[in-house]
């Protein structure tokens, strides 16, 4: 088994795989890194005070370690994804490829499962997503995920790998649902930063957390994903995890930026990538573009790339016209 990137997630995966008794192989481009998952079993930059299965080995050697895999899980951000499936060069032909990354393209608008398809042949695809904080499940905190595939065989290969005593996996076929809600609730955990940092109650968590699940679902169905997708693990379960931890990368950001920092200074802080940064420019355009209404998408956007003040935000839930409870689910 493969795992492409060596960062908090990628590790984690890595780490569930190999106490199921697999040999488990992590590509990571940094020599040192590699050291320290060798002959340290820590992954000294991510995740410093675990100890990783002595069975994780690493390697710089990205041809090798595809070579040997049947089964690969990329873990890479989603702007250098296209670039290190393409580094594979038709080596990724034939195997098992699932994606973890929670991103959508730049101009193409695809998800990375799109992007595998595109980019490699014959390969049998999935997505695997929901709430699922990496800090947690080498932790063993209880957990669950969901494998998403129209193949059936893969989905329980996939079970089958990683399913444990803390980490259970539901299968799901609607992969685009899957996929595009663990991309679209990394923006919601940077409103719900920006409102944790202002010192907002629970009836106002609580009304962020339903009003981003409408309006994640309405867009997504607007795409041809399945609303039902967004009432299990992958929709409400993520968003759930990502808006009220921070642990969540994006959650920070939030956090920073309701603080009053600049984006630029939240992302410094952070020092690892919050995906829903480039993820709401994404949805922005492309809501803009099919007329979806997104009331608090418009408003981040408009703090974070337009200079408004935190207060639209506000604007954005309370002011706009009223609107059915669950308008989304019966389109
Ligand atoms: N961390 C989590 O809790 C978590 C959980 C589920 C899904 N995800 C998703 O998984 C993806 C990766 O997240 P992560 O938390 O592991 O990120 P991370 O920032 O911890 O690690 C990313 C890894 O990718 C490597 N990388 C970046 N660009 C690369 C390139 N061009 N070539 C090779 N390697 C490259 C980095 O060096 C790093 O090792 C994201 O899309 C994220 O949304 C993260
Ligand atoms: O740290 P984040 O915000 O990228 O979130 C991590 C995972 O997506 C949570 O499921």
């Amino acid at each position: 088994m493969a795992v492409l990137g060596g960062g908090s997630f990628g590790t984690a995966l890595a780490d569930i795989s190999a106490a199921n008794g697999h040999r488990v192989k992590l590509w990571m481009r940094d020599a040192e890194q590699v050291g320290s998952i060798n002959n340290n079993h820590v992954n000294a930059r991510y995740l410093p005070e675990f100890q990783i299965h002595p069975s994780v080995t690493a390697d710089t050697d990205l041809a090798a370690v595809v070579s040997d895999a049947d089964i690969v899980f990329i873990a890479i951000p989603s702007k250098s994804f296209r670039e290190v499936v393409k580094k594979t060069g038709g080596l990724l032909s034939g195997k098992i490829v699932i994606s973890t990354t929670k991103g959508i393209e730049p101009v193409t608008f695809d998800l990375m499962s799109q992007i595998l398809v595109e980019e490699v042949n014959d390969a049998r695809i999935g997505v695997l997503s929901g709430p699922n904080l990496a800090r947690e499940i080498v932790a063993k905190a209880l957990t669950a995920t969901v494998i998403a595939s129209e193949d059936d065989e893969l989905c329980q290969t996939i079970q089958s790998v990683l399913h444990c005593d803390y980490f259970r996996v539901y299968s799901n076929s609607d992969v685009y649902g899957v996929e595009l809600a663990g991309a679209l609730k990394n923006i919601y955990a940077i409103v719900s930063g920006m409102g944790a940092a202002l010192g907002m109650g629970e009836n106002t968590k609580s009304m962020l957390i339903t009003r981003s699940l409408a309006e994640m679902s309405r867009f997504a169905v607007t795409l041809g994903a399945n609303p039902m997708t967004f009432l299990g693990l992958a929709g409400v379960g993520d968003l759930v995890a990502t808006c009220t931890s921070d642990l969540s990368r994006n959650f920070r950001v939030g956090y920073a930026l309701g603080q009053g920092d600049s984006l630029e200074d939240a992302e410094l802080k952070l020092g690892q990538v919050a995906e829903g940064v480039n993820t709401l420019k994404q949805v922005k355009q492309k809501a803009d573009e099919l007329g979806v209404y997104m009331p608090l998408v418009g408003s981040l956007y408009s703090i974070i790339f337009e200079g408004n003040a935190i207060g639209v935000l506000v604007k954005g839930m309370m002011l706009r016209e009223q609107k059915t409870d669950v308008e989304f689910m019966s389109r």
